[in-house]
């Protein structure tokens, strides 16, 4: 198969049946049966993508179709790209048959395409290129290059002295977007671009270079991991969220994979070093009652949740490439949703960071194929001429009008394409035909998103999460913050949202805000209670709060993009973590019991405290002696217990289970109990026949869920909220 055929194979499957399999460059780059180098196919792939508004209309203008019927639209716009485009011509032998198929067109094709140059109002064709480069994407002119300095591993001044030698630092992003602009027109013409960066004013140890200068993912710094690359706006989230380890205790980045945020976040942690450990965790007053009595100098661990085995993988080597693994923990292939926020291991997560799959529209000008325009193939009816007509068109019109019924066509690849393949950010494409299409696609991600930010909620310890997506739809971003923040669980929990003024320095200063269109809340439904409960003043808190970016000519240089950040003080808090459950919520565990049972069956000291012993264990009022240690009993076989009802002879009506000794005499202990055989042990229960009802109480039970819940694996059934 050739270069042609290859591509074109690909660039179909693209197409309106392909809804998965990852972006164009990830496709090619896996295809382990293409015979082309992969390089060549992608570039083929994507130069002609961008090209094929106007190829298509230089492809229907000639009747090339109708002339060679062996050409399918995507071998034409292919074809007919090398032919007037690239430097080197078709690359084929001059014998071959596509290519004598296409050049005997040349100067047709040639003056068609002149024509709709002229329709674009392009003097040169350097003019029409880079028109093609803005509309490739989508209207916006080209950005700099984002570089995070890891700090876990260099600095800036490291990374001015090494990696950026020779460069200009300049005082704006502005100029460095000029730069970018310049080098963008010049494309394809083998300029580089100018050595300028300049040093972000919003996010620490970021930097904007401008494009086309040096490849960075060549350079030392990034192979060690001491520089990311890293949009500005995908910087948002962790700046904001602003983990600090003596405040939030552990953290959590619920959707994590590739692992830019979370290993921003282990930057942002580390820095909060004063004694040149990682991170210090000190203990302090709301974790009482944690295992232990607080961490101490416990170093905070990152928790990082990725759902996709292979997307996992990228995590855990980007987590170790950036020197993070000491304090991350990643769950790969895990589903956050799954994760109890109950669980023991999660009690001192105080801060999350939620930045789940969404529909990607504001990733615009990524590494990947703009929207691919076929060429209509001719109908099956229509006789082709032997000889190309060179009358065809005259005017130089667009040749619309000459099917004006849908395209019938003798190769799939005819059909006529979707309006648009909404790619979203995991890199599975949705062919979008219609608003209807969008409106429910947007519905379905929303309803996904809502669900992981109130589980995030639930989270007993949490007191700060950011919500962020690379969306640009309201429904995704504003009314997914409305309707979480009118939940029930946000309600009860006490969740608001994160105010302008509470934010980091460099956050309160971003002045892109909410759409105030979106808070007129077209499109979510009655019944939620945002439309209900929430005032004109309120939305207009939120709108101020969250935080937006736009793929555009603003001045910025970043991708589209949406932040919000929630905060809760931690007074007000659910039942359901304060009931004696013992998770370790912020409720001291004597005062769960004390809801739980005002008297008790328990000694207790002058405070009202119940007494315990070095183990924990209560004394019972009625005996003065020690409850029932059922912490011994956890685990154990039910075969081994023995249980002695109340009022009852002891092993009545059982099998023996007691000692004798060599005179036949059961053993009784000082208090004339019966001595078990090895390896049995006495449970006291409540009177009635084959009843278990414990004796002891509330936190024996709750003791022993808690362990339970210790030693599970975190995987959760689901909260019911
Ligand atoms: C937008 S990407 C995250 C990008 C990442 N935060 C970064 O900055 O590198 C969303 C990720 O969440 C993962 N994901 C989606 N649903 C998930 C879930 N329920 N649990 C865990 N991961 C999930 C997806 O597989 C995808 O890798």
């Amino acid at each position: 198969m050739s270069l042609y055929h290859e591509t074109a194979a690909i660039l179909t499957a693209a197409g309106p049946t392909a809804t998965h399999g990852g972006s164009l460059k990830s496709r090619i780059f896996k295809d382990k049966s293409l015979k082309s180098p992969p390089a060549q196919v992608y570039a083929l792939a994507l130069e002609t993508s961008k090209w094929s508004a106007i190829l298509k209309e230089v492809v229907e203008a000639s009747d090339l179709l109708k002339h060679e019927r062996k050409l399918t639209p995507a071998l034409s716009l292919l074809l007919t790209h090398d032919l007037l485009l690239s430097k080197s011509g078709i690359a084929l032998p001059a014998t071959h048959g596509l290519r004598v198929s296409i050049e005997r067109h040349k100067a047709r094709l040639n003056s068609e395409f002149v024509r709709a140059r002229i329709r674009r109002r392009c003097a040169t064709l350097d003019a029409l290129r880079t028109q093609v480069e803005i509309e490739a994407r989508g209207g916006c002119p080209v950005h700099p290059r984002w570089i995070r300095v890891n700090t876990l591993k260099s600095t800036v001044e490291e990374q001015l002295a090494t990696t950026f030698k020779g460069w200009e630092v300049v005082e704006s992003v502005a100029e460095v977007i000029k730069a970018a602009d310049a080098f963008d027109s010049q494309q394809g013409q083998g300029k580089r671009g100018k050595k300028v960066i300049h040093i972000d004013g919003h996010i620490p140890n970021l930097i904007a270079a401008c494009p086309g200068v040096a490849d960075f993912t060549k350079t030392e710094a990034y192979k060690a991991g001491k520089i990311i690359l890293q949009d500005k706006a995908s910087c948002f989230p962790a700046y904001l969220l602003d983990p600090r380890p003596e405040r939030d205790g552990d953290v959590m980045d619920t959707c994590a994979a590739p692992g830019n945020k979370t290993t921003h976040l282990a930057a942002i942690v580390a820095s909060r070093v004063e004694d040149g450990k990682a991170v210090v965790f000190d203990g302090s007053t709301s974790k009482k009652g944690k295992k232990g009595g607080g961490k101490g100098t416990t170093t905070t661990t990152i928790f990082a949740f990725e759902k996709d085995p292979h997307r996992a993988k990228t995590l855990q080597k980007m987590v170790k490439t950036a020197g993070s693994d000491s304090f991350t923990v990643v769950n790969a292939g895990k589903d956050f949703l799954k994760v109890n926020p109950l669980d023991a291991k999660y009690r001192t997560v105080g801060a999350l960071l939620l930045d789940p799959s969404c529909s990607g529209s504001g990733i615009v000008g990524r590494d990947d194929a703009p929207t691919l325009h076929l060429p209509s193939a001719p109908s099956s009816s229509s006789t082709p001429s032997s000889v190309p007509s060179t009358k065809a068109n005259p005017k130089g019109k667009q040749n619309n009008n000459k099917r004006k019924s849908p395209p019938t066509s003798s190769s799939t690849e005819a059909k006529e394409p979707p309006t648009k393949v909404l790619i979203d950010d995991d890199g599975v494409a949705i062919p979008i035909s219609s608003q209807a299409d969008l409106e429910a696609r947007i519905a379905s991600l929303a309803s996904f998103q809502l669900t992981l930010l109130q589980h995030a909620m639930s989270f007993p310890a949490a007191k700060r999460i950011t919500y962020s997506t690379c969306s640009i739809h309201a429904g995704e971003n504003e009314h997914v913050v409305l309707r979480a923040l009118a939940s029930d669980v946000a309600k009860r929990r006490g969740w608001r949202v994160l105010k302008r003024e509470e934010q980091v320095e460099g956050m309160r200063r971003w002045d892109v805000r909410g759409e105030q269109g979106a808070m007129d809340l077209e499109g979510v439904t009655e019944g939620e209670g945002v439309k209900e409960k929430m005032d004109e003043k309120e939305k207009e808190e939120v709108r101020d709060a969250v935080i937006r970016a736009y793929y555009r000519d603003d001045g910025m240089g970043v991708m589209g993009f949406f932040v919000a950040g929630f905060v809760r003080d931690g007074t007000v808090d659910d039942p359901i973590y304060t009931n004696g459950t013992g998770t370790g919520a912020a409720q001291p565990e004597d005062d769960e019991e004390e809801k739980e049972d005002p008297e008790g069956p328990f000694v207790r000291d002058e405070q009202g405290r119940i007494v315990r012993d070095v183990n924990g264990i209560p004394t019972l009022k009625s005996t003065g002696k020690k409850a029932v240690d059922l912490k011994e009993l956890q685990g154990e076989d039910e075969s081994s217990v023995e249980y002695r009802v109340e009022g009852q002879e002891e092993g009545a009506g059982k099998e023996e289970p007691y000692q004798r000794d060599e005179e036949g005499q059961i053993v009784r202990d000082e208090e004339g109990l019966p001595v078990l055989k090895e390896g049995r042990r006495w449970k006291v229960v409540k009177g009635g026949k084959g009843q278990k009802e414990e004796e002891v109480s509330g936190e024996g039970e709750s003791e022993s869920k808690e362990e339970s819940s210790e030693e599970d694996d975190g995987e959760w059934g689901g909260f019911n909220d």
